[in-house]
Parts: structure tokens; C-alpha cells; sequence
């Protein structure tokens, strides 16, 4: 397998919360390893809470304040702590990250060409910021326009293009396609692709994965249950398993009562059933 350009390896994440009078810590992330190979596009699934979003967070050092984090996480040749200083280099130029909702992300007192100007100065980008909205398609006429002057799909597009302004070798999205149609998320999709087929390692968060599996551009899926991450398919193991054998698990498990709780091998049908 060709040298990943991003790991994380034994990640744990504990966070603090509040139960009554007491703070307790709360595991969100349990010894959690995963690789990003260049030029692919990885999909982490798994029910709502199960730690997707922190997975991404801890790709880019960017876990909620007070949390604590043991394990290694590698960015390229770099193996960064938590609380390295280095992340401030590494974000943005290493990592690109494009955030679940992109409208929100933009001051709104900015022009999305303001945003994108100020990201090509400070990461001393190789693309102009025309340049960056031709390459997802962004309209040029709608660089003067204010985040919420812009549709969800252009949004989303501009938010792609600060996340590869300064050419990342890894790219981390967030639910990127949560407030598309099916048809600026294909789109969504084939853009983050294209970042894939740059050479980044990419890897998006997804509730999605019937319309990504579709537009036919994820190379591997894993999928997390509670915190931990129970397998990681190539596509075509996806595939196959969702075509064959795993169906009458996924049968049994669409069947189950409510209140019994599946196995992990039941959980993982589940998904398969979806891109049945
Ligand atoms: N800022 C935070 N502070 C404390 N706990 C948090 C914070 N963000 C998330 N959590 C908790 O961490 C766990 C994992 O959350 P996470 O957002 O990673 O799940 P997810 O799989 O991305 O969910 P979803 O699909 O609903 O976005 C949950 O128990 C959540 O309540």
C-alpha cells in the first residue's frame, strides 16, 4: 500500500461534561487508527454521536477545549501532539478542512472574494482567488456577494476552494453535502475527488453514503460504532458485501426490536443495506 500522507494511531479522546453538580469525563473516541492513502477518498459512516466529527476534529487538532487526547497523529512526515505548536503551520497548508455548514463558517460582514483573498495571502497560495473559484466552479460574479447572499451550493463550493487554496495533502469534510440536493451533492462529491485526484488523501464524514457511493468516487469506507472504529472496506469489499452475503444480516437487522441491541457485525449490515 502506498505510504499514507495522514494517521491516526490509537487516538483516544476524553471530554468533559457535565452530569448535575459533578464533571465527569466522557470517552468520545476509544483507541481509534486510521490511515488516508494519497489520491483516495475515505468515507467514515456510523449512527449520529458515534464520533465522526471528532475523528475529523482530531485529523486537524481542532477537539473541544478541555478534552484530552492520547495516541499519535501523523500528518505527512509529521508526527504532531495535540497541543503542538506546529498545528498552527500544519492547518490550512497540510490539512484543509471543510466545515458542515460553510454559510456560518463566513463572516458575514466579508465577500466570499474577500475570504478567499485573505486565505490566499496568509497560506501564500499559487492560485489567484479567480483562479481558486474557477477551479469548483464558483461563479466569478458572485465573489462580491456576502456569505448569505449565496446558495448552499455556492457556499459549500467557496468553502472547497479556502479548504484547497493552499493545496493540502489532506483534506478532512464534514457532513460536506448535509443541506445539498442530491444534485449539488453529487457535484460536492466530484469536487472533493478532484482534490483526491491531486493527490490529497481525503476524507468526509457522511450520512450519505448512497449518493456518494453513486457518483462512484469513494475508494474506502470505515465505519465507527460508540467511539471505536469496528472496519474499514475498500469499496469494492463494500460492495460486494452489500450484494451478497451481508444481506441477510442487514435483513435481520432492519428486523430487530428496538430495544435489542445489535452486534457489531449487525451495525455494520445496517450501512451495507443502505447501498443495497
Ligand atoms: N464540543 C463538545 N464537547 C463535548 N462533547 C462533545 C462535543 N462535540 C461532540 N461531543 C460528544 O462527542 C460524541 C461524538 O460526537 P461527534 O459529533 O463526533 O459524533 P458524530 O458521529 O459526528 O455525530 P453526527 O453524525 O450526529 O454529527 C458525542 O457523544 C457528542 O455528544
Amino acid at each position: 500500500m502506498t505510504a499514507a500522507v495522514a494517521s491516526l494511531a490509537g487516538v483516544t479522546v476524553d471530554v468533559s461534561a457535565d452530569r448535575g453538580r459533578r464533571r465527569t469525563a466522557v470517552r468520545v473516541l476509544d483507541d481509534v487508527s486510521l490511515e488516508l492513502a494519497p489520491g483516495t477518498v475515505t468515507a467514515l459512516i456510523g449512527e449520529s454521536g458515534c464520533g465522526k466529527s471528532m475523528v475529523a476534529s482530531a485529523l486537524c487538532e481542532l477537539l473541544p477545549v478541555g478534552s484530552v487526547a492520547t495516541g499519535r497523529v501523523r500528518i505527512g512526515d509529521r508526527t504532531l501532539d495535540p497541543r503542538d505548536s506546529a498545528w498552527h503551520r500544519v492547518r490550512g497548508r497540510e490539512v484543509g478542512l471543510v466545515p458542515q455548514s460553510p454559510a456560518t463558517s463566513f463572516t458575514p460582514v466579508r465577500t466570499i472574494g474577500s475570504h478567499l483573498s485573505e486565505t490566499v495571502t496568509v497560506l501564500g497560495a499559487d492560485r489567484s482567488v479567480r483562479e481558486l473559484a474557477d477551479a469548483v466552479a464558483y461563479p466569478a460574479w458572485a465573489l462580491d456577494r456576502y456569505p448569505h447572499e449565496v446558495s448552499g451550493g455556492m457556499a459549500q463550493r467557496a468553502a472547497i476552494a479556502a479548504a484547497v487554496a493552499g493545496r493540502p495533502r489532506v483534506l478532512v469534510a464534514d457532513e460536506p453535502t448535509s443541506a445539498l440536493d442530491p444534485e449539488l451533492a453529487a457535484a460536492t462529491w466530484r469536487l472533493l475527488a478532484g482534490a483526491a485526484a491531486d493527490g490529497a488523501g481525503v476524507l468526509v464524514v457522511t450520512h450519505d453514503i448512497e449518493t456518494l457511493r453513486q457518483v462512484g468516487v469513494c475508494d474506502a469506507i470505515a465505519v465507527m460504532r460508540e467511539g471505536r472504529l469496528l472496519a474499514r472496506f475498500s469499496a469494492g469489499e463494500f460492495d460486494g458485501l452489500a450484494s451478497t452475503s451481508a444481506s441477510d444480516a442487514a435483513d435481520a437487522a432492519y428486523s430487530a426490536d428496538a430495544t435489542t441491541r445489535l452486534t457489531d457485525d449487525e451495525y455494520i449490515a445496517q450501512f451495507l443495506q443502505e447501498v443495497r
